[in-house]
């Protein structure tokens, strides 16, 4: 049950709505065409697709049904008779799998899907559902849309770290979730640059129509991983990367914000990395964003007695270590 107050009106006039891929802002549903994604050298045609095959690590054949489908609607029907064998914490990561299907969705479609979410400025951002008033939010006579409007609160999310940070989207890391696997295995981190070269690795044997029906043949993406490999290891290296994130109880991933500032979206992130001490340098490394935009997200996290500055050398560690609170200001969805 999602409590009372996660439900939101929004005034029609004033949003970005959308219901059908056709329309303007049809490109934002997870239903849109021509957002084509690779996941573990897999090719999945939709976000969509890829949502569905999330719910069933377990069962690898029902995700290969669920990817092969052409229409990303036919992906949701096919998962549709296996919903009750949905892994069985679901309803507890879903939204944390949808905000990591949009960051893929992001991150493998650039440009085309930035400049769709930069192009809604900084208006709401509702799906317009018929019947479904937690992804979206369901019309009324009186010109307003009513629901949690999750899917739409995600991309607004989105939408401000890709004004505010985007290159800390540059990379995607699997969500702190256990089991997370495609086709029987982990699902591994993407980067922007990765990503390029995996879709120059298949424009040049395959069409775009022909791999959202297929998997990527492993030996086409062979030398491509052994090169990603080597840059893994070197980021590693150099501490340059964002470790996957630990599933840790006192951090609840599964948030939605409330105040749409790339600050509160970064600090659950930034508080987990200051499990240990780090300077000011070392976050910015990890986050790849400049050293002074760490400082002032810092600074905010001390002002909010969220983490707390050391000195000689300055360093910064969360507070939060043994309280195991939640965050402040964010709105989780604690029934979920
Ligand atoms: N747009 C749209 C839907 N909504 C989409 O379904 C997804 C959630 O799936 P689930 O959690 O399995 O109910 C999510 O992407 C949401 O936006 N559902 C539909 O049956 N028809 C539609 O046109």
């Amino acid at each position: 049950m999602v409590s009372a107050s996660q439900y939101r009106t929004y005034n029609r006039q004033e949003c970005i709505t959308f219901r059908k891929t056709s329309e303007p802002f049809g490109g934002l549903s997870n239903m849109a065409g021509g957002y084509p994604l690779l996941v573990n050298g897999i090719s999945i045609l939709t976000s969509e697709a890829l949502y569905q095959a999330c719910r069933f690590p377990h069962l690898p054949d029902v995700q290969k049904l669920i990817i092969a489908q052409r229409s990303p609607m036919t992906a949701k029907m096919k998962s549709k008779p296996y919903r009750n064998q949905s892994r069985p914490d679901w309803d507890k990561v879903r939204v944390n799998i949808m905000r990591w299907c949009l960051r893929v969705k992001l991150i493998q479609n650039w440009e085309r899907f930035g400049k769709l979410l930069l192009s809604t400025q900084d208006k709401p951002i509702v799906e317009d559902s018929p019947k479904d008033n937690f992804w979206g939010a369901i019309p009324n006579d009186s010109n307003q849309l009513i629901g949690v409007n999750v899917l739409g609160r995600l991309l607004m999310e989105l939408r401000e770290l890709l004004k505010q940070s985007p290159d800390f989207l540059k990379s995607v890391e699997p969500p702190a979730i256990s089991d997370l696997l495609l086709l029987d295995k982990p699902i591994e981190r993407l980067s922007l640059k990765e990503v390029s070269i995996h879709k120059h690795e298949i424009n040049k044997s395959q069409t775009q129509e022909q791999i959202g029906l297929e998997l990527v043949e492993e030996t086409k993406l062979a030398q491509v991983d052994d090169q990603n490999e080597e840059q893994v290891k070197e980021d590693q290296r150099q501490n340059n990367v964002i470790q996957p994130y630990q599933e840790q109880k006192s951090i609840n991933f599964n948030h939605l914000p409330e105040v749409y500032d790339a600050f509160y979206i970064i600090l659950p992130y930034l508080e987990q990395q200051l499990h240990t001490e780090h300077t000011i340098q070392d976050l910015a490394e990890i986050f790849k964003v400049r050293p002074v935009q760490i400082k002032d997200w810092l600074e905010q996290g001390v002002k909010l007695g969220k983490i707390k500055k050391l000195s000689k050398p300055v360093r910064y560690i969360s507070t939060s270590i043994s309280k195991n609170e939640e965050m402040p200001l964010l709105d989780l969805l604690k029934s979920e």
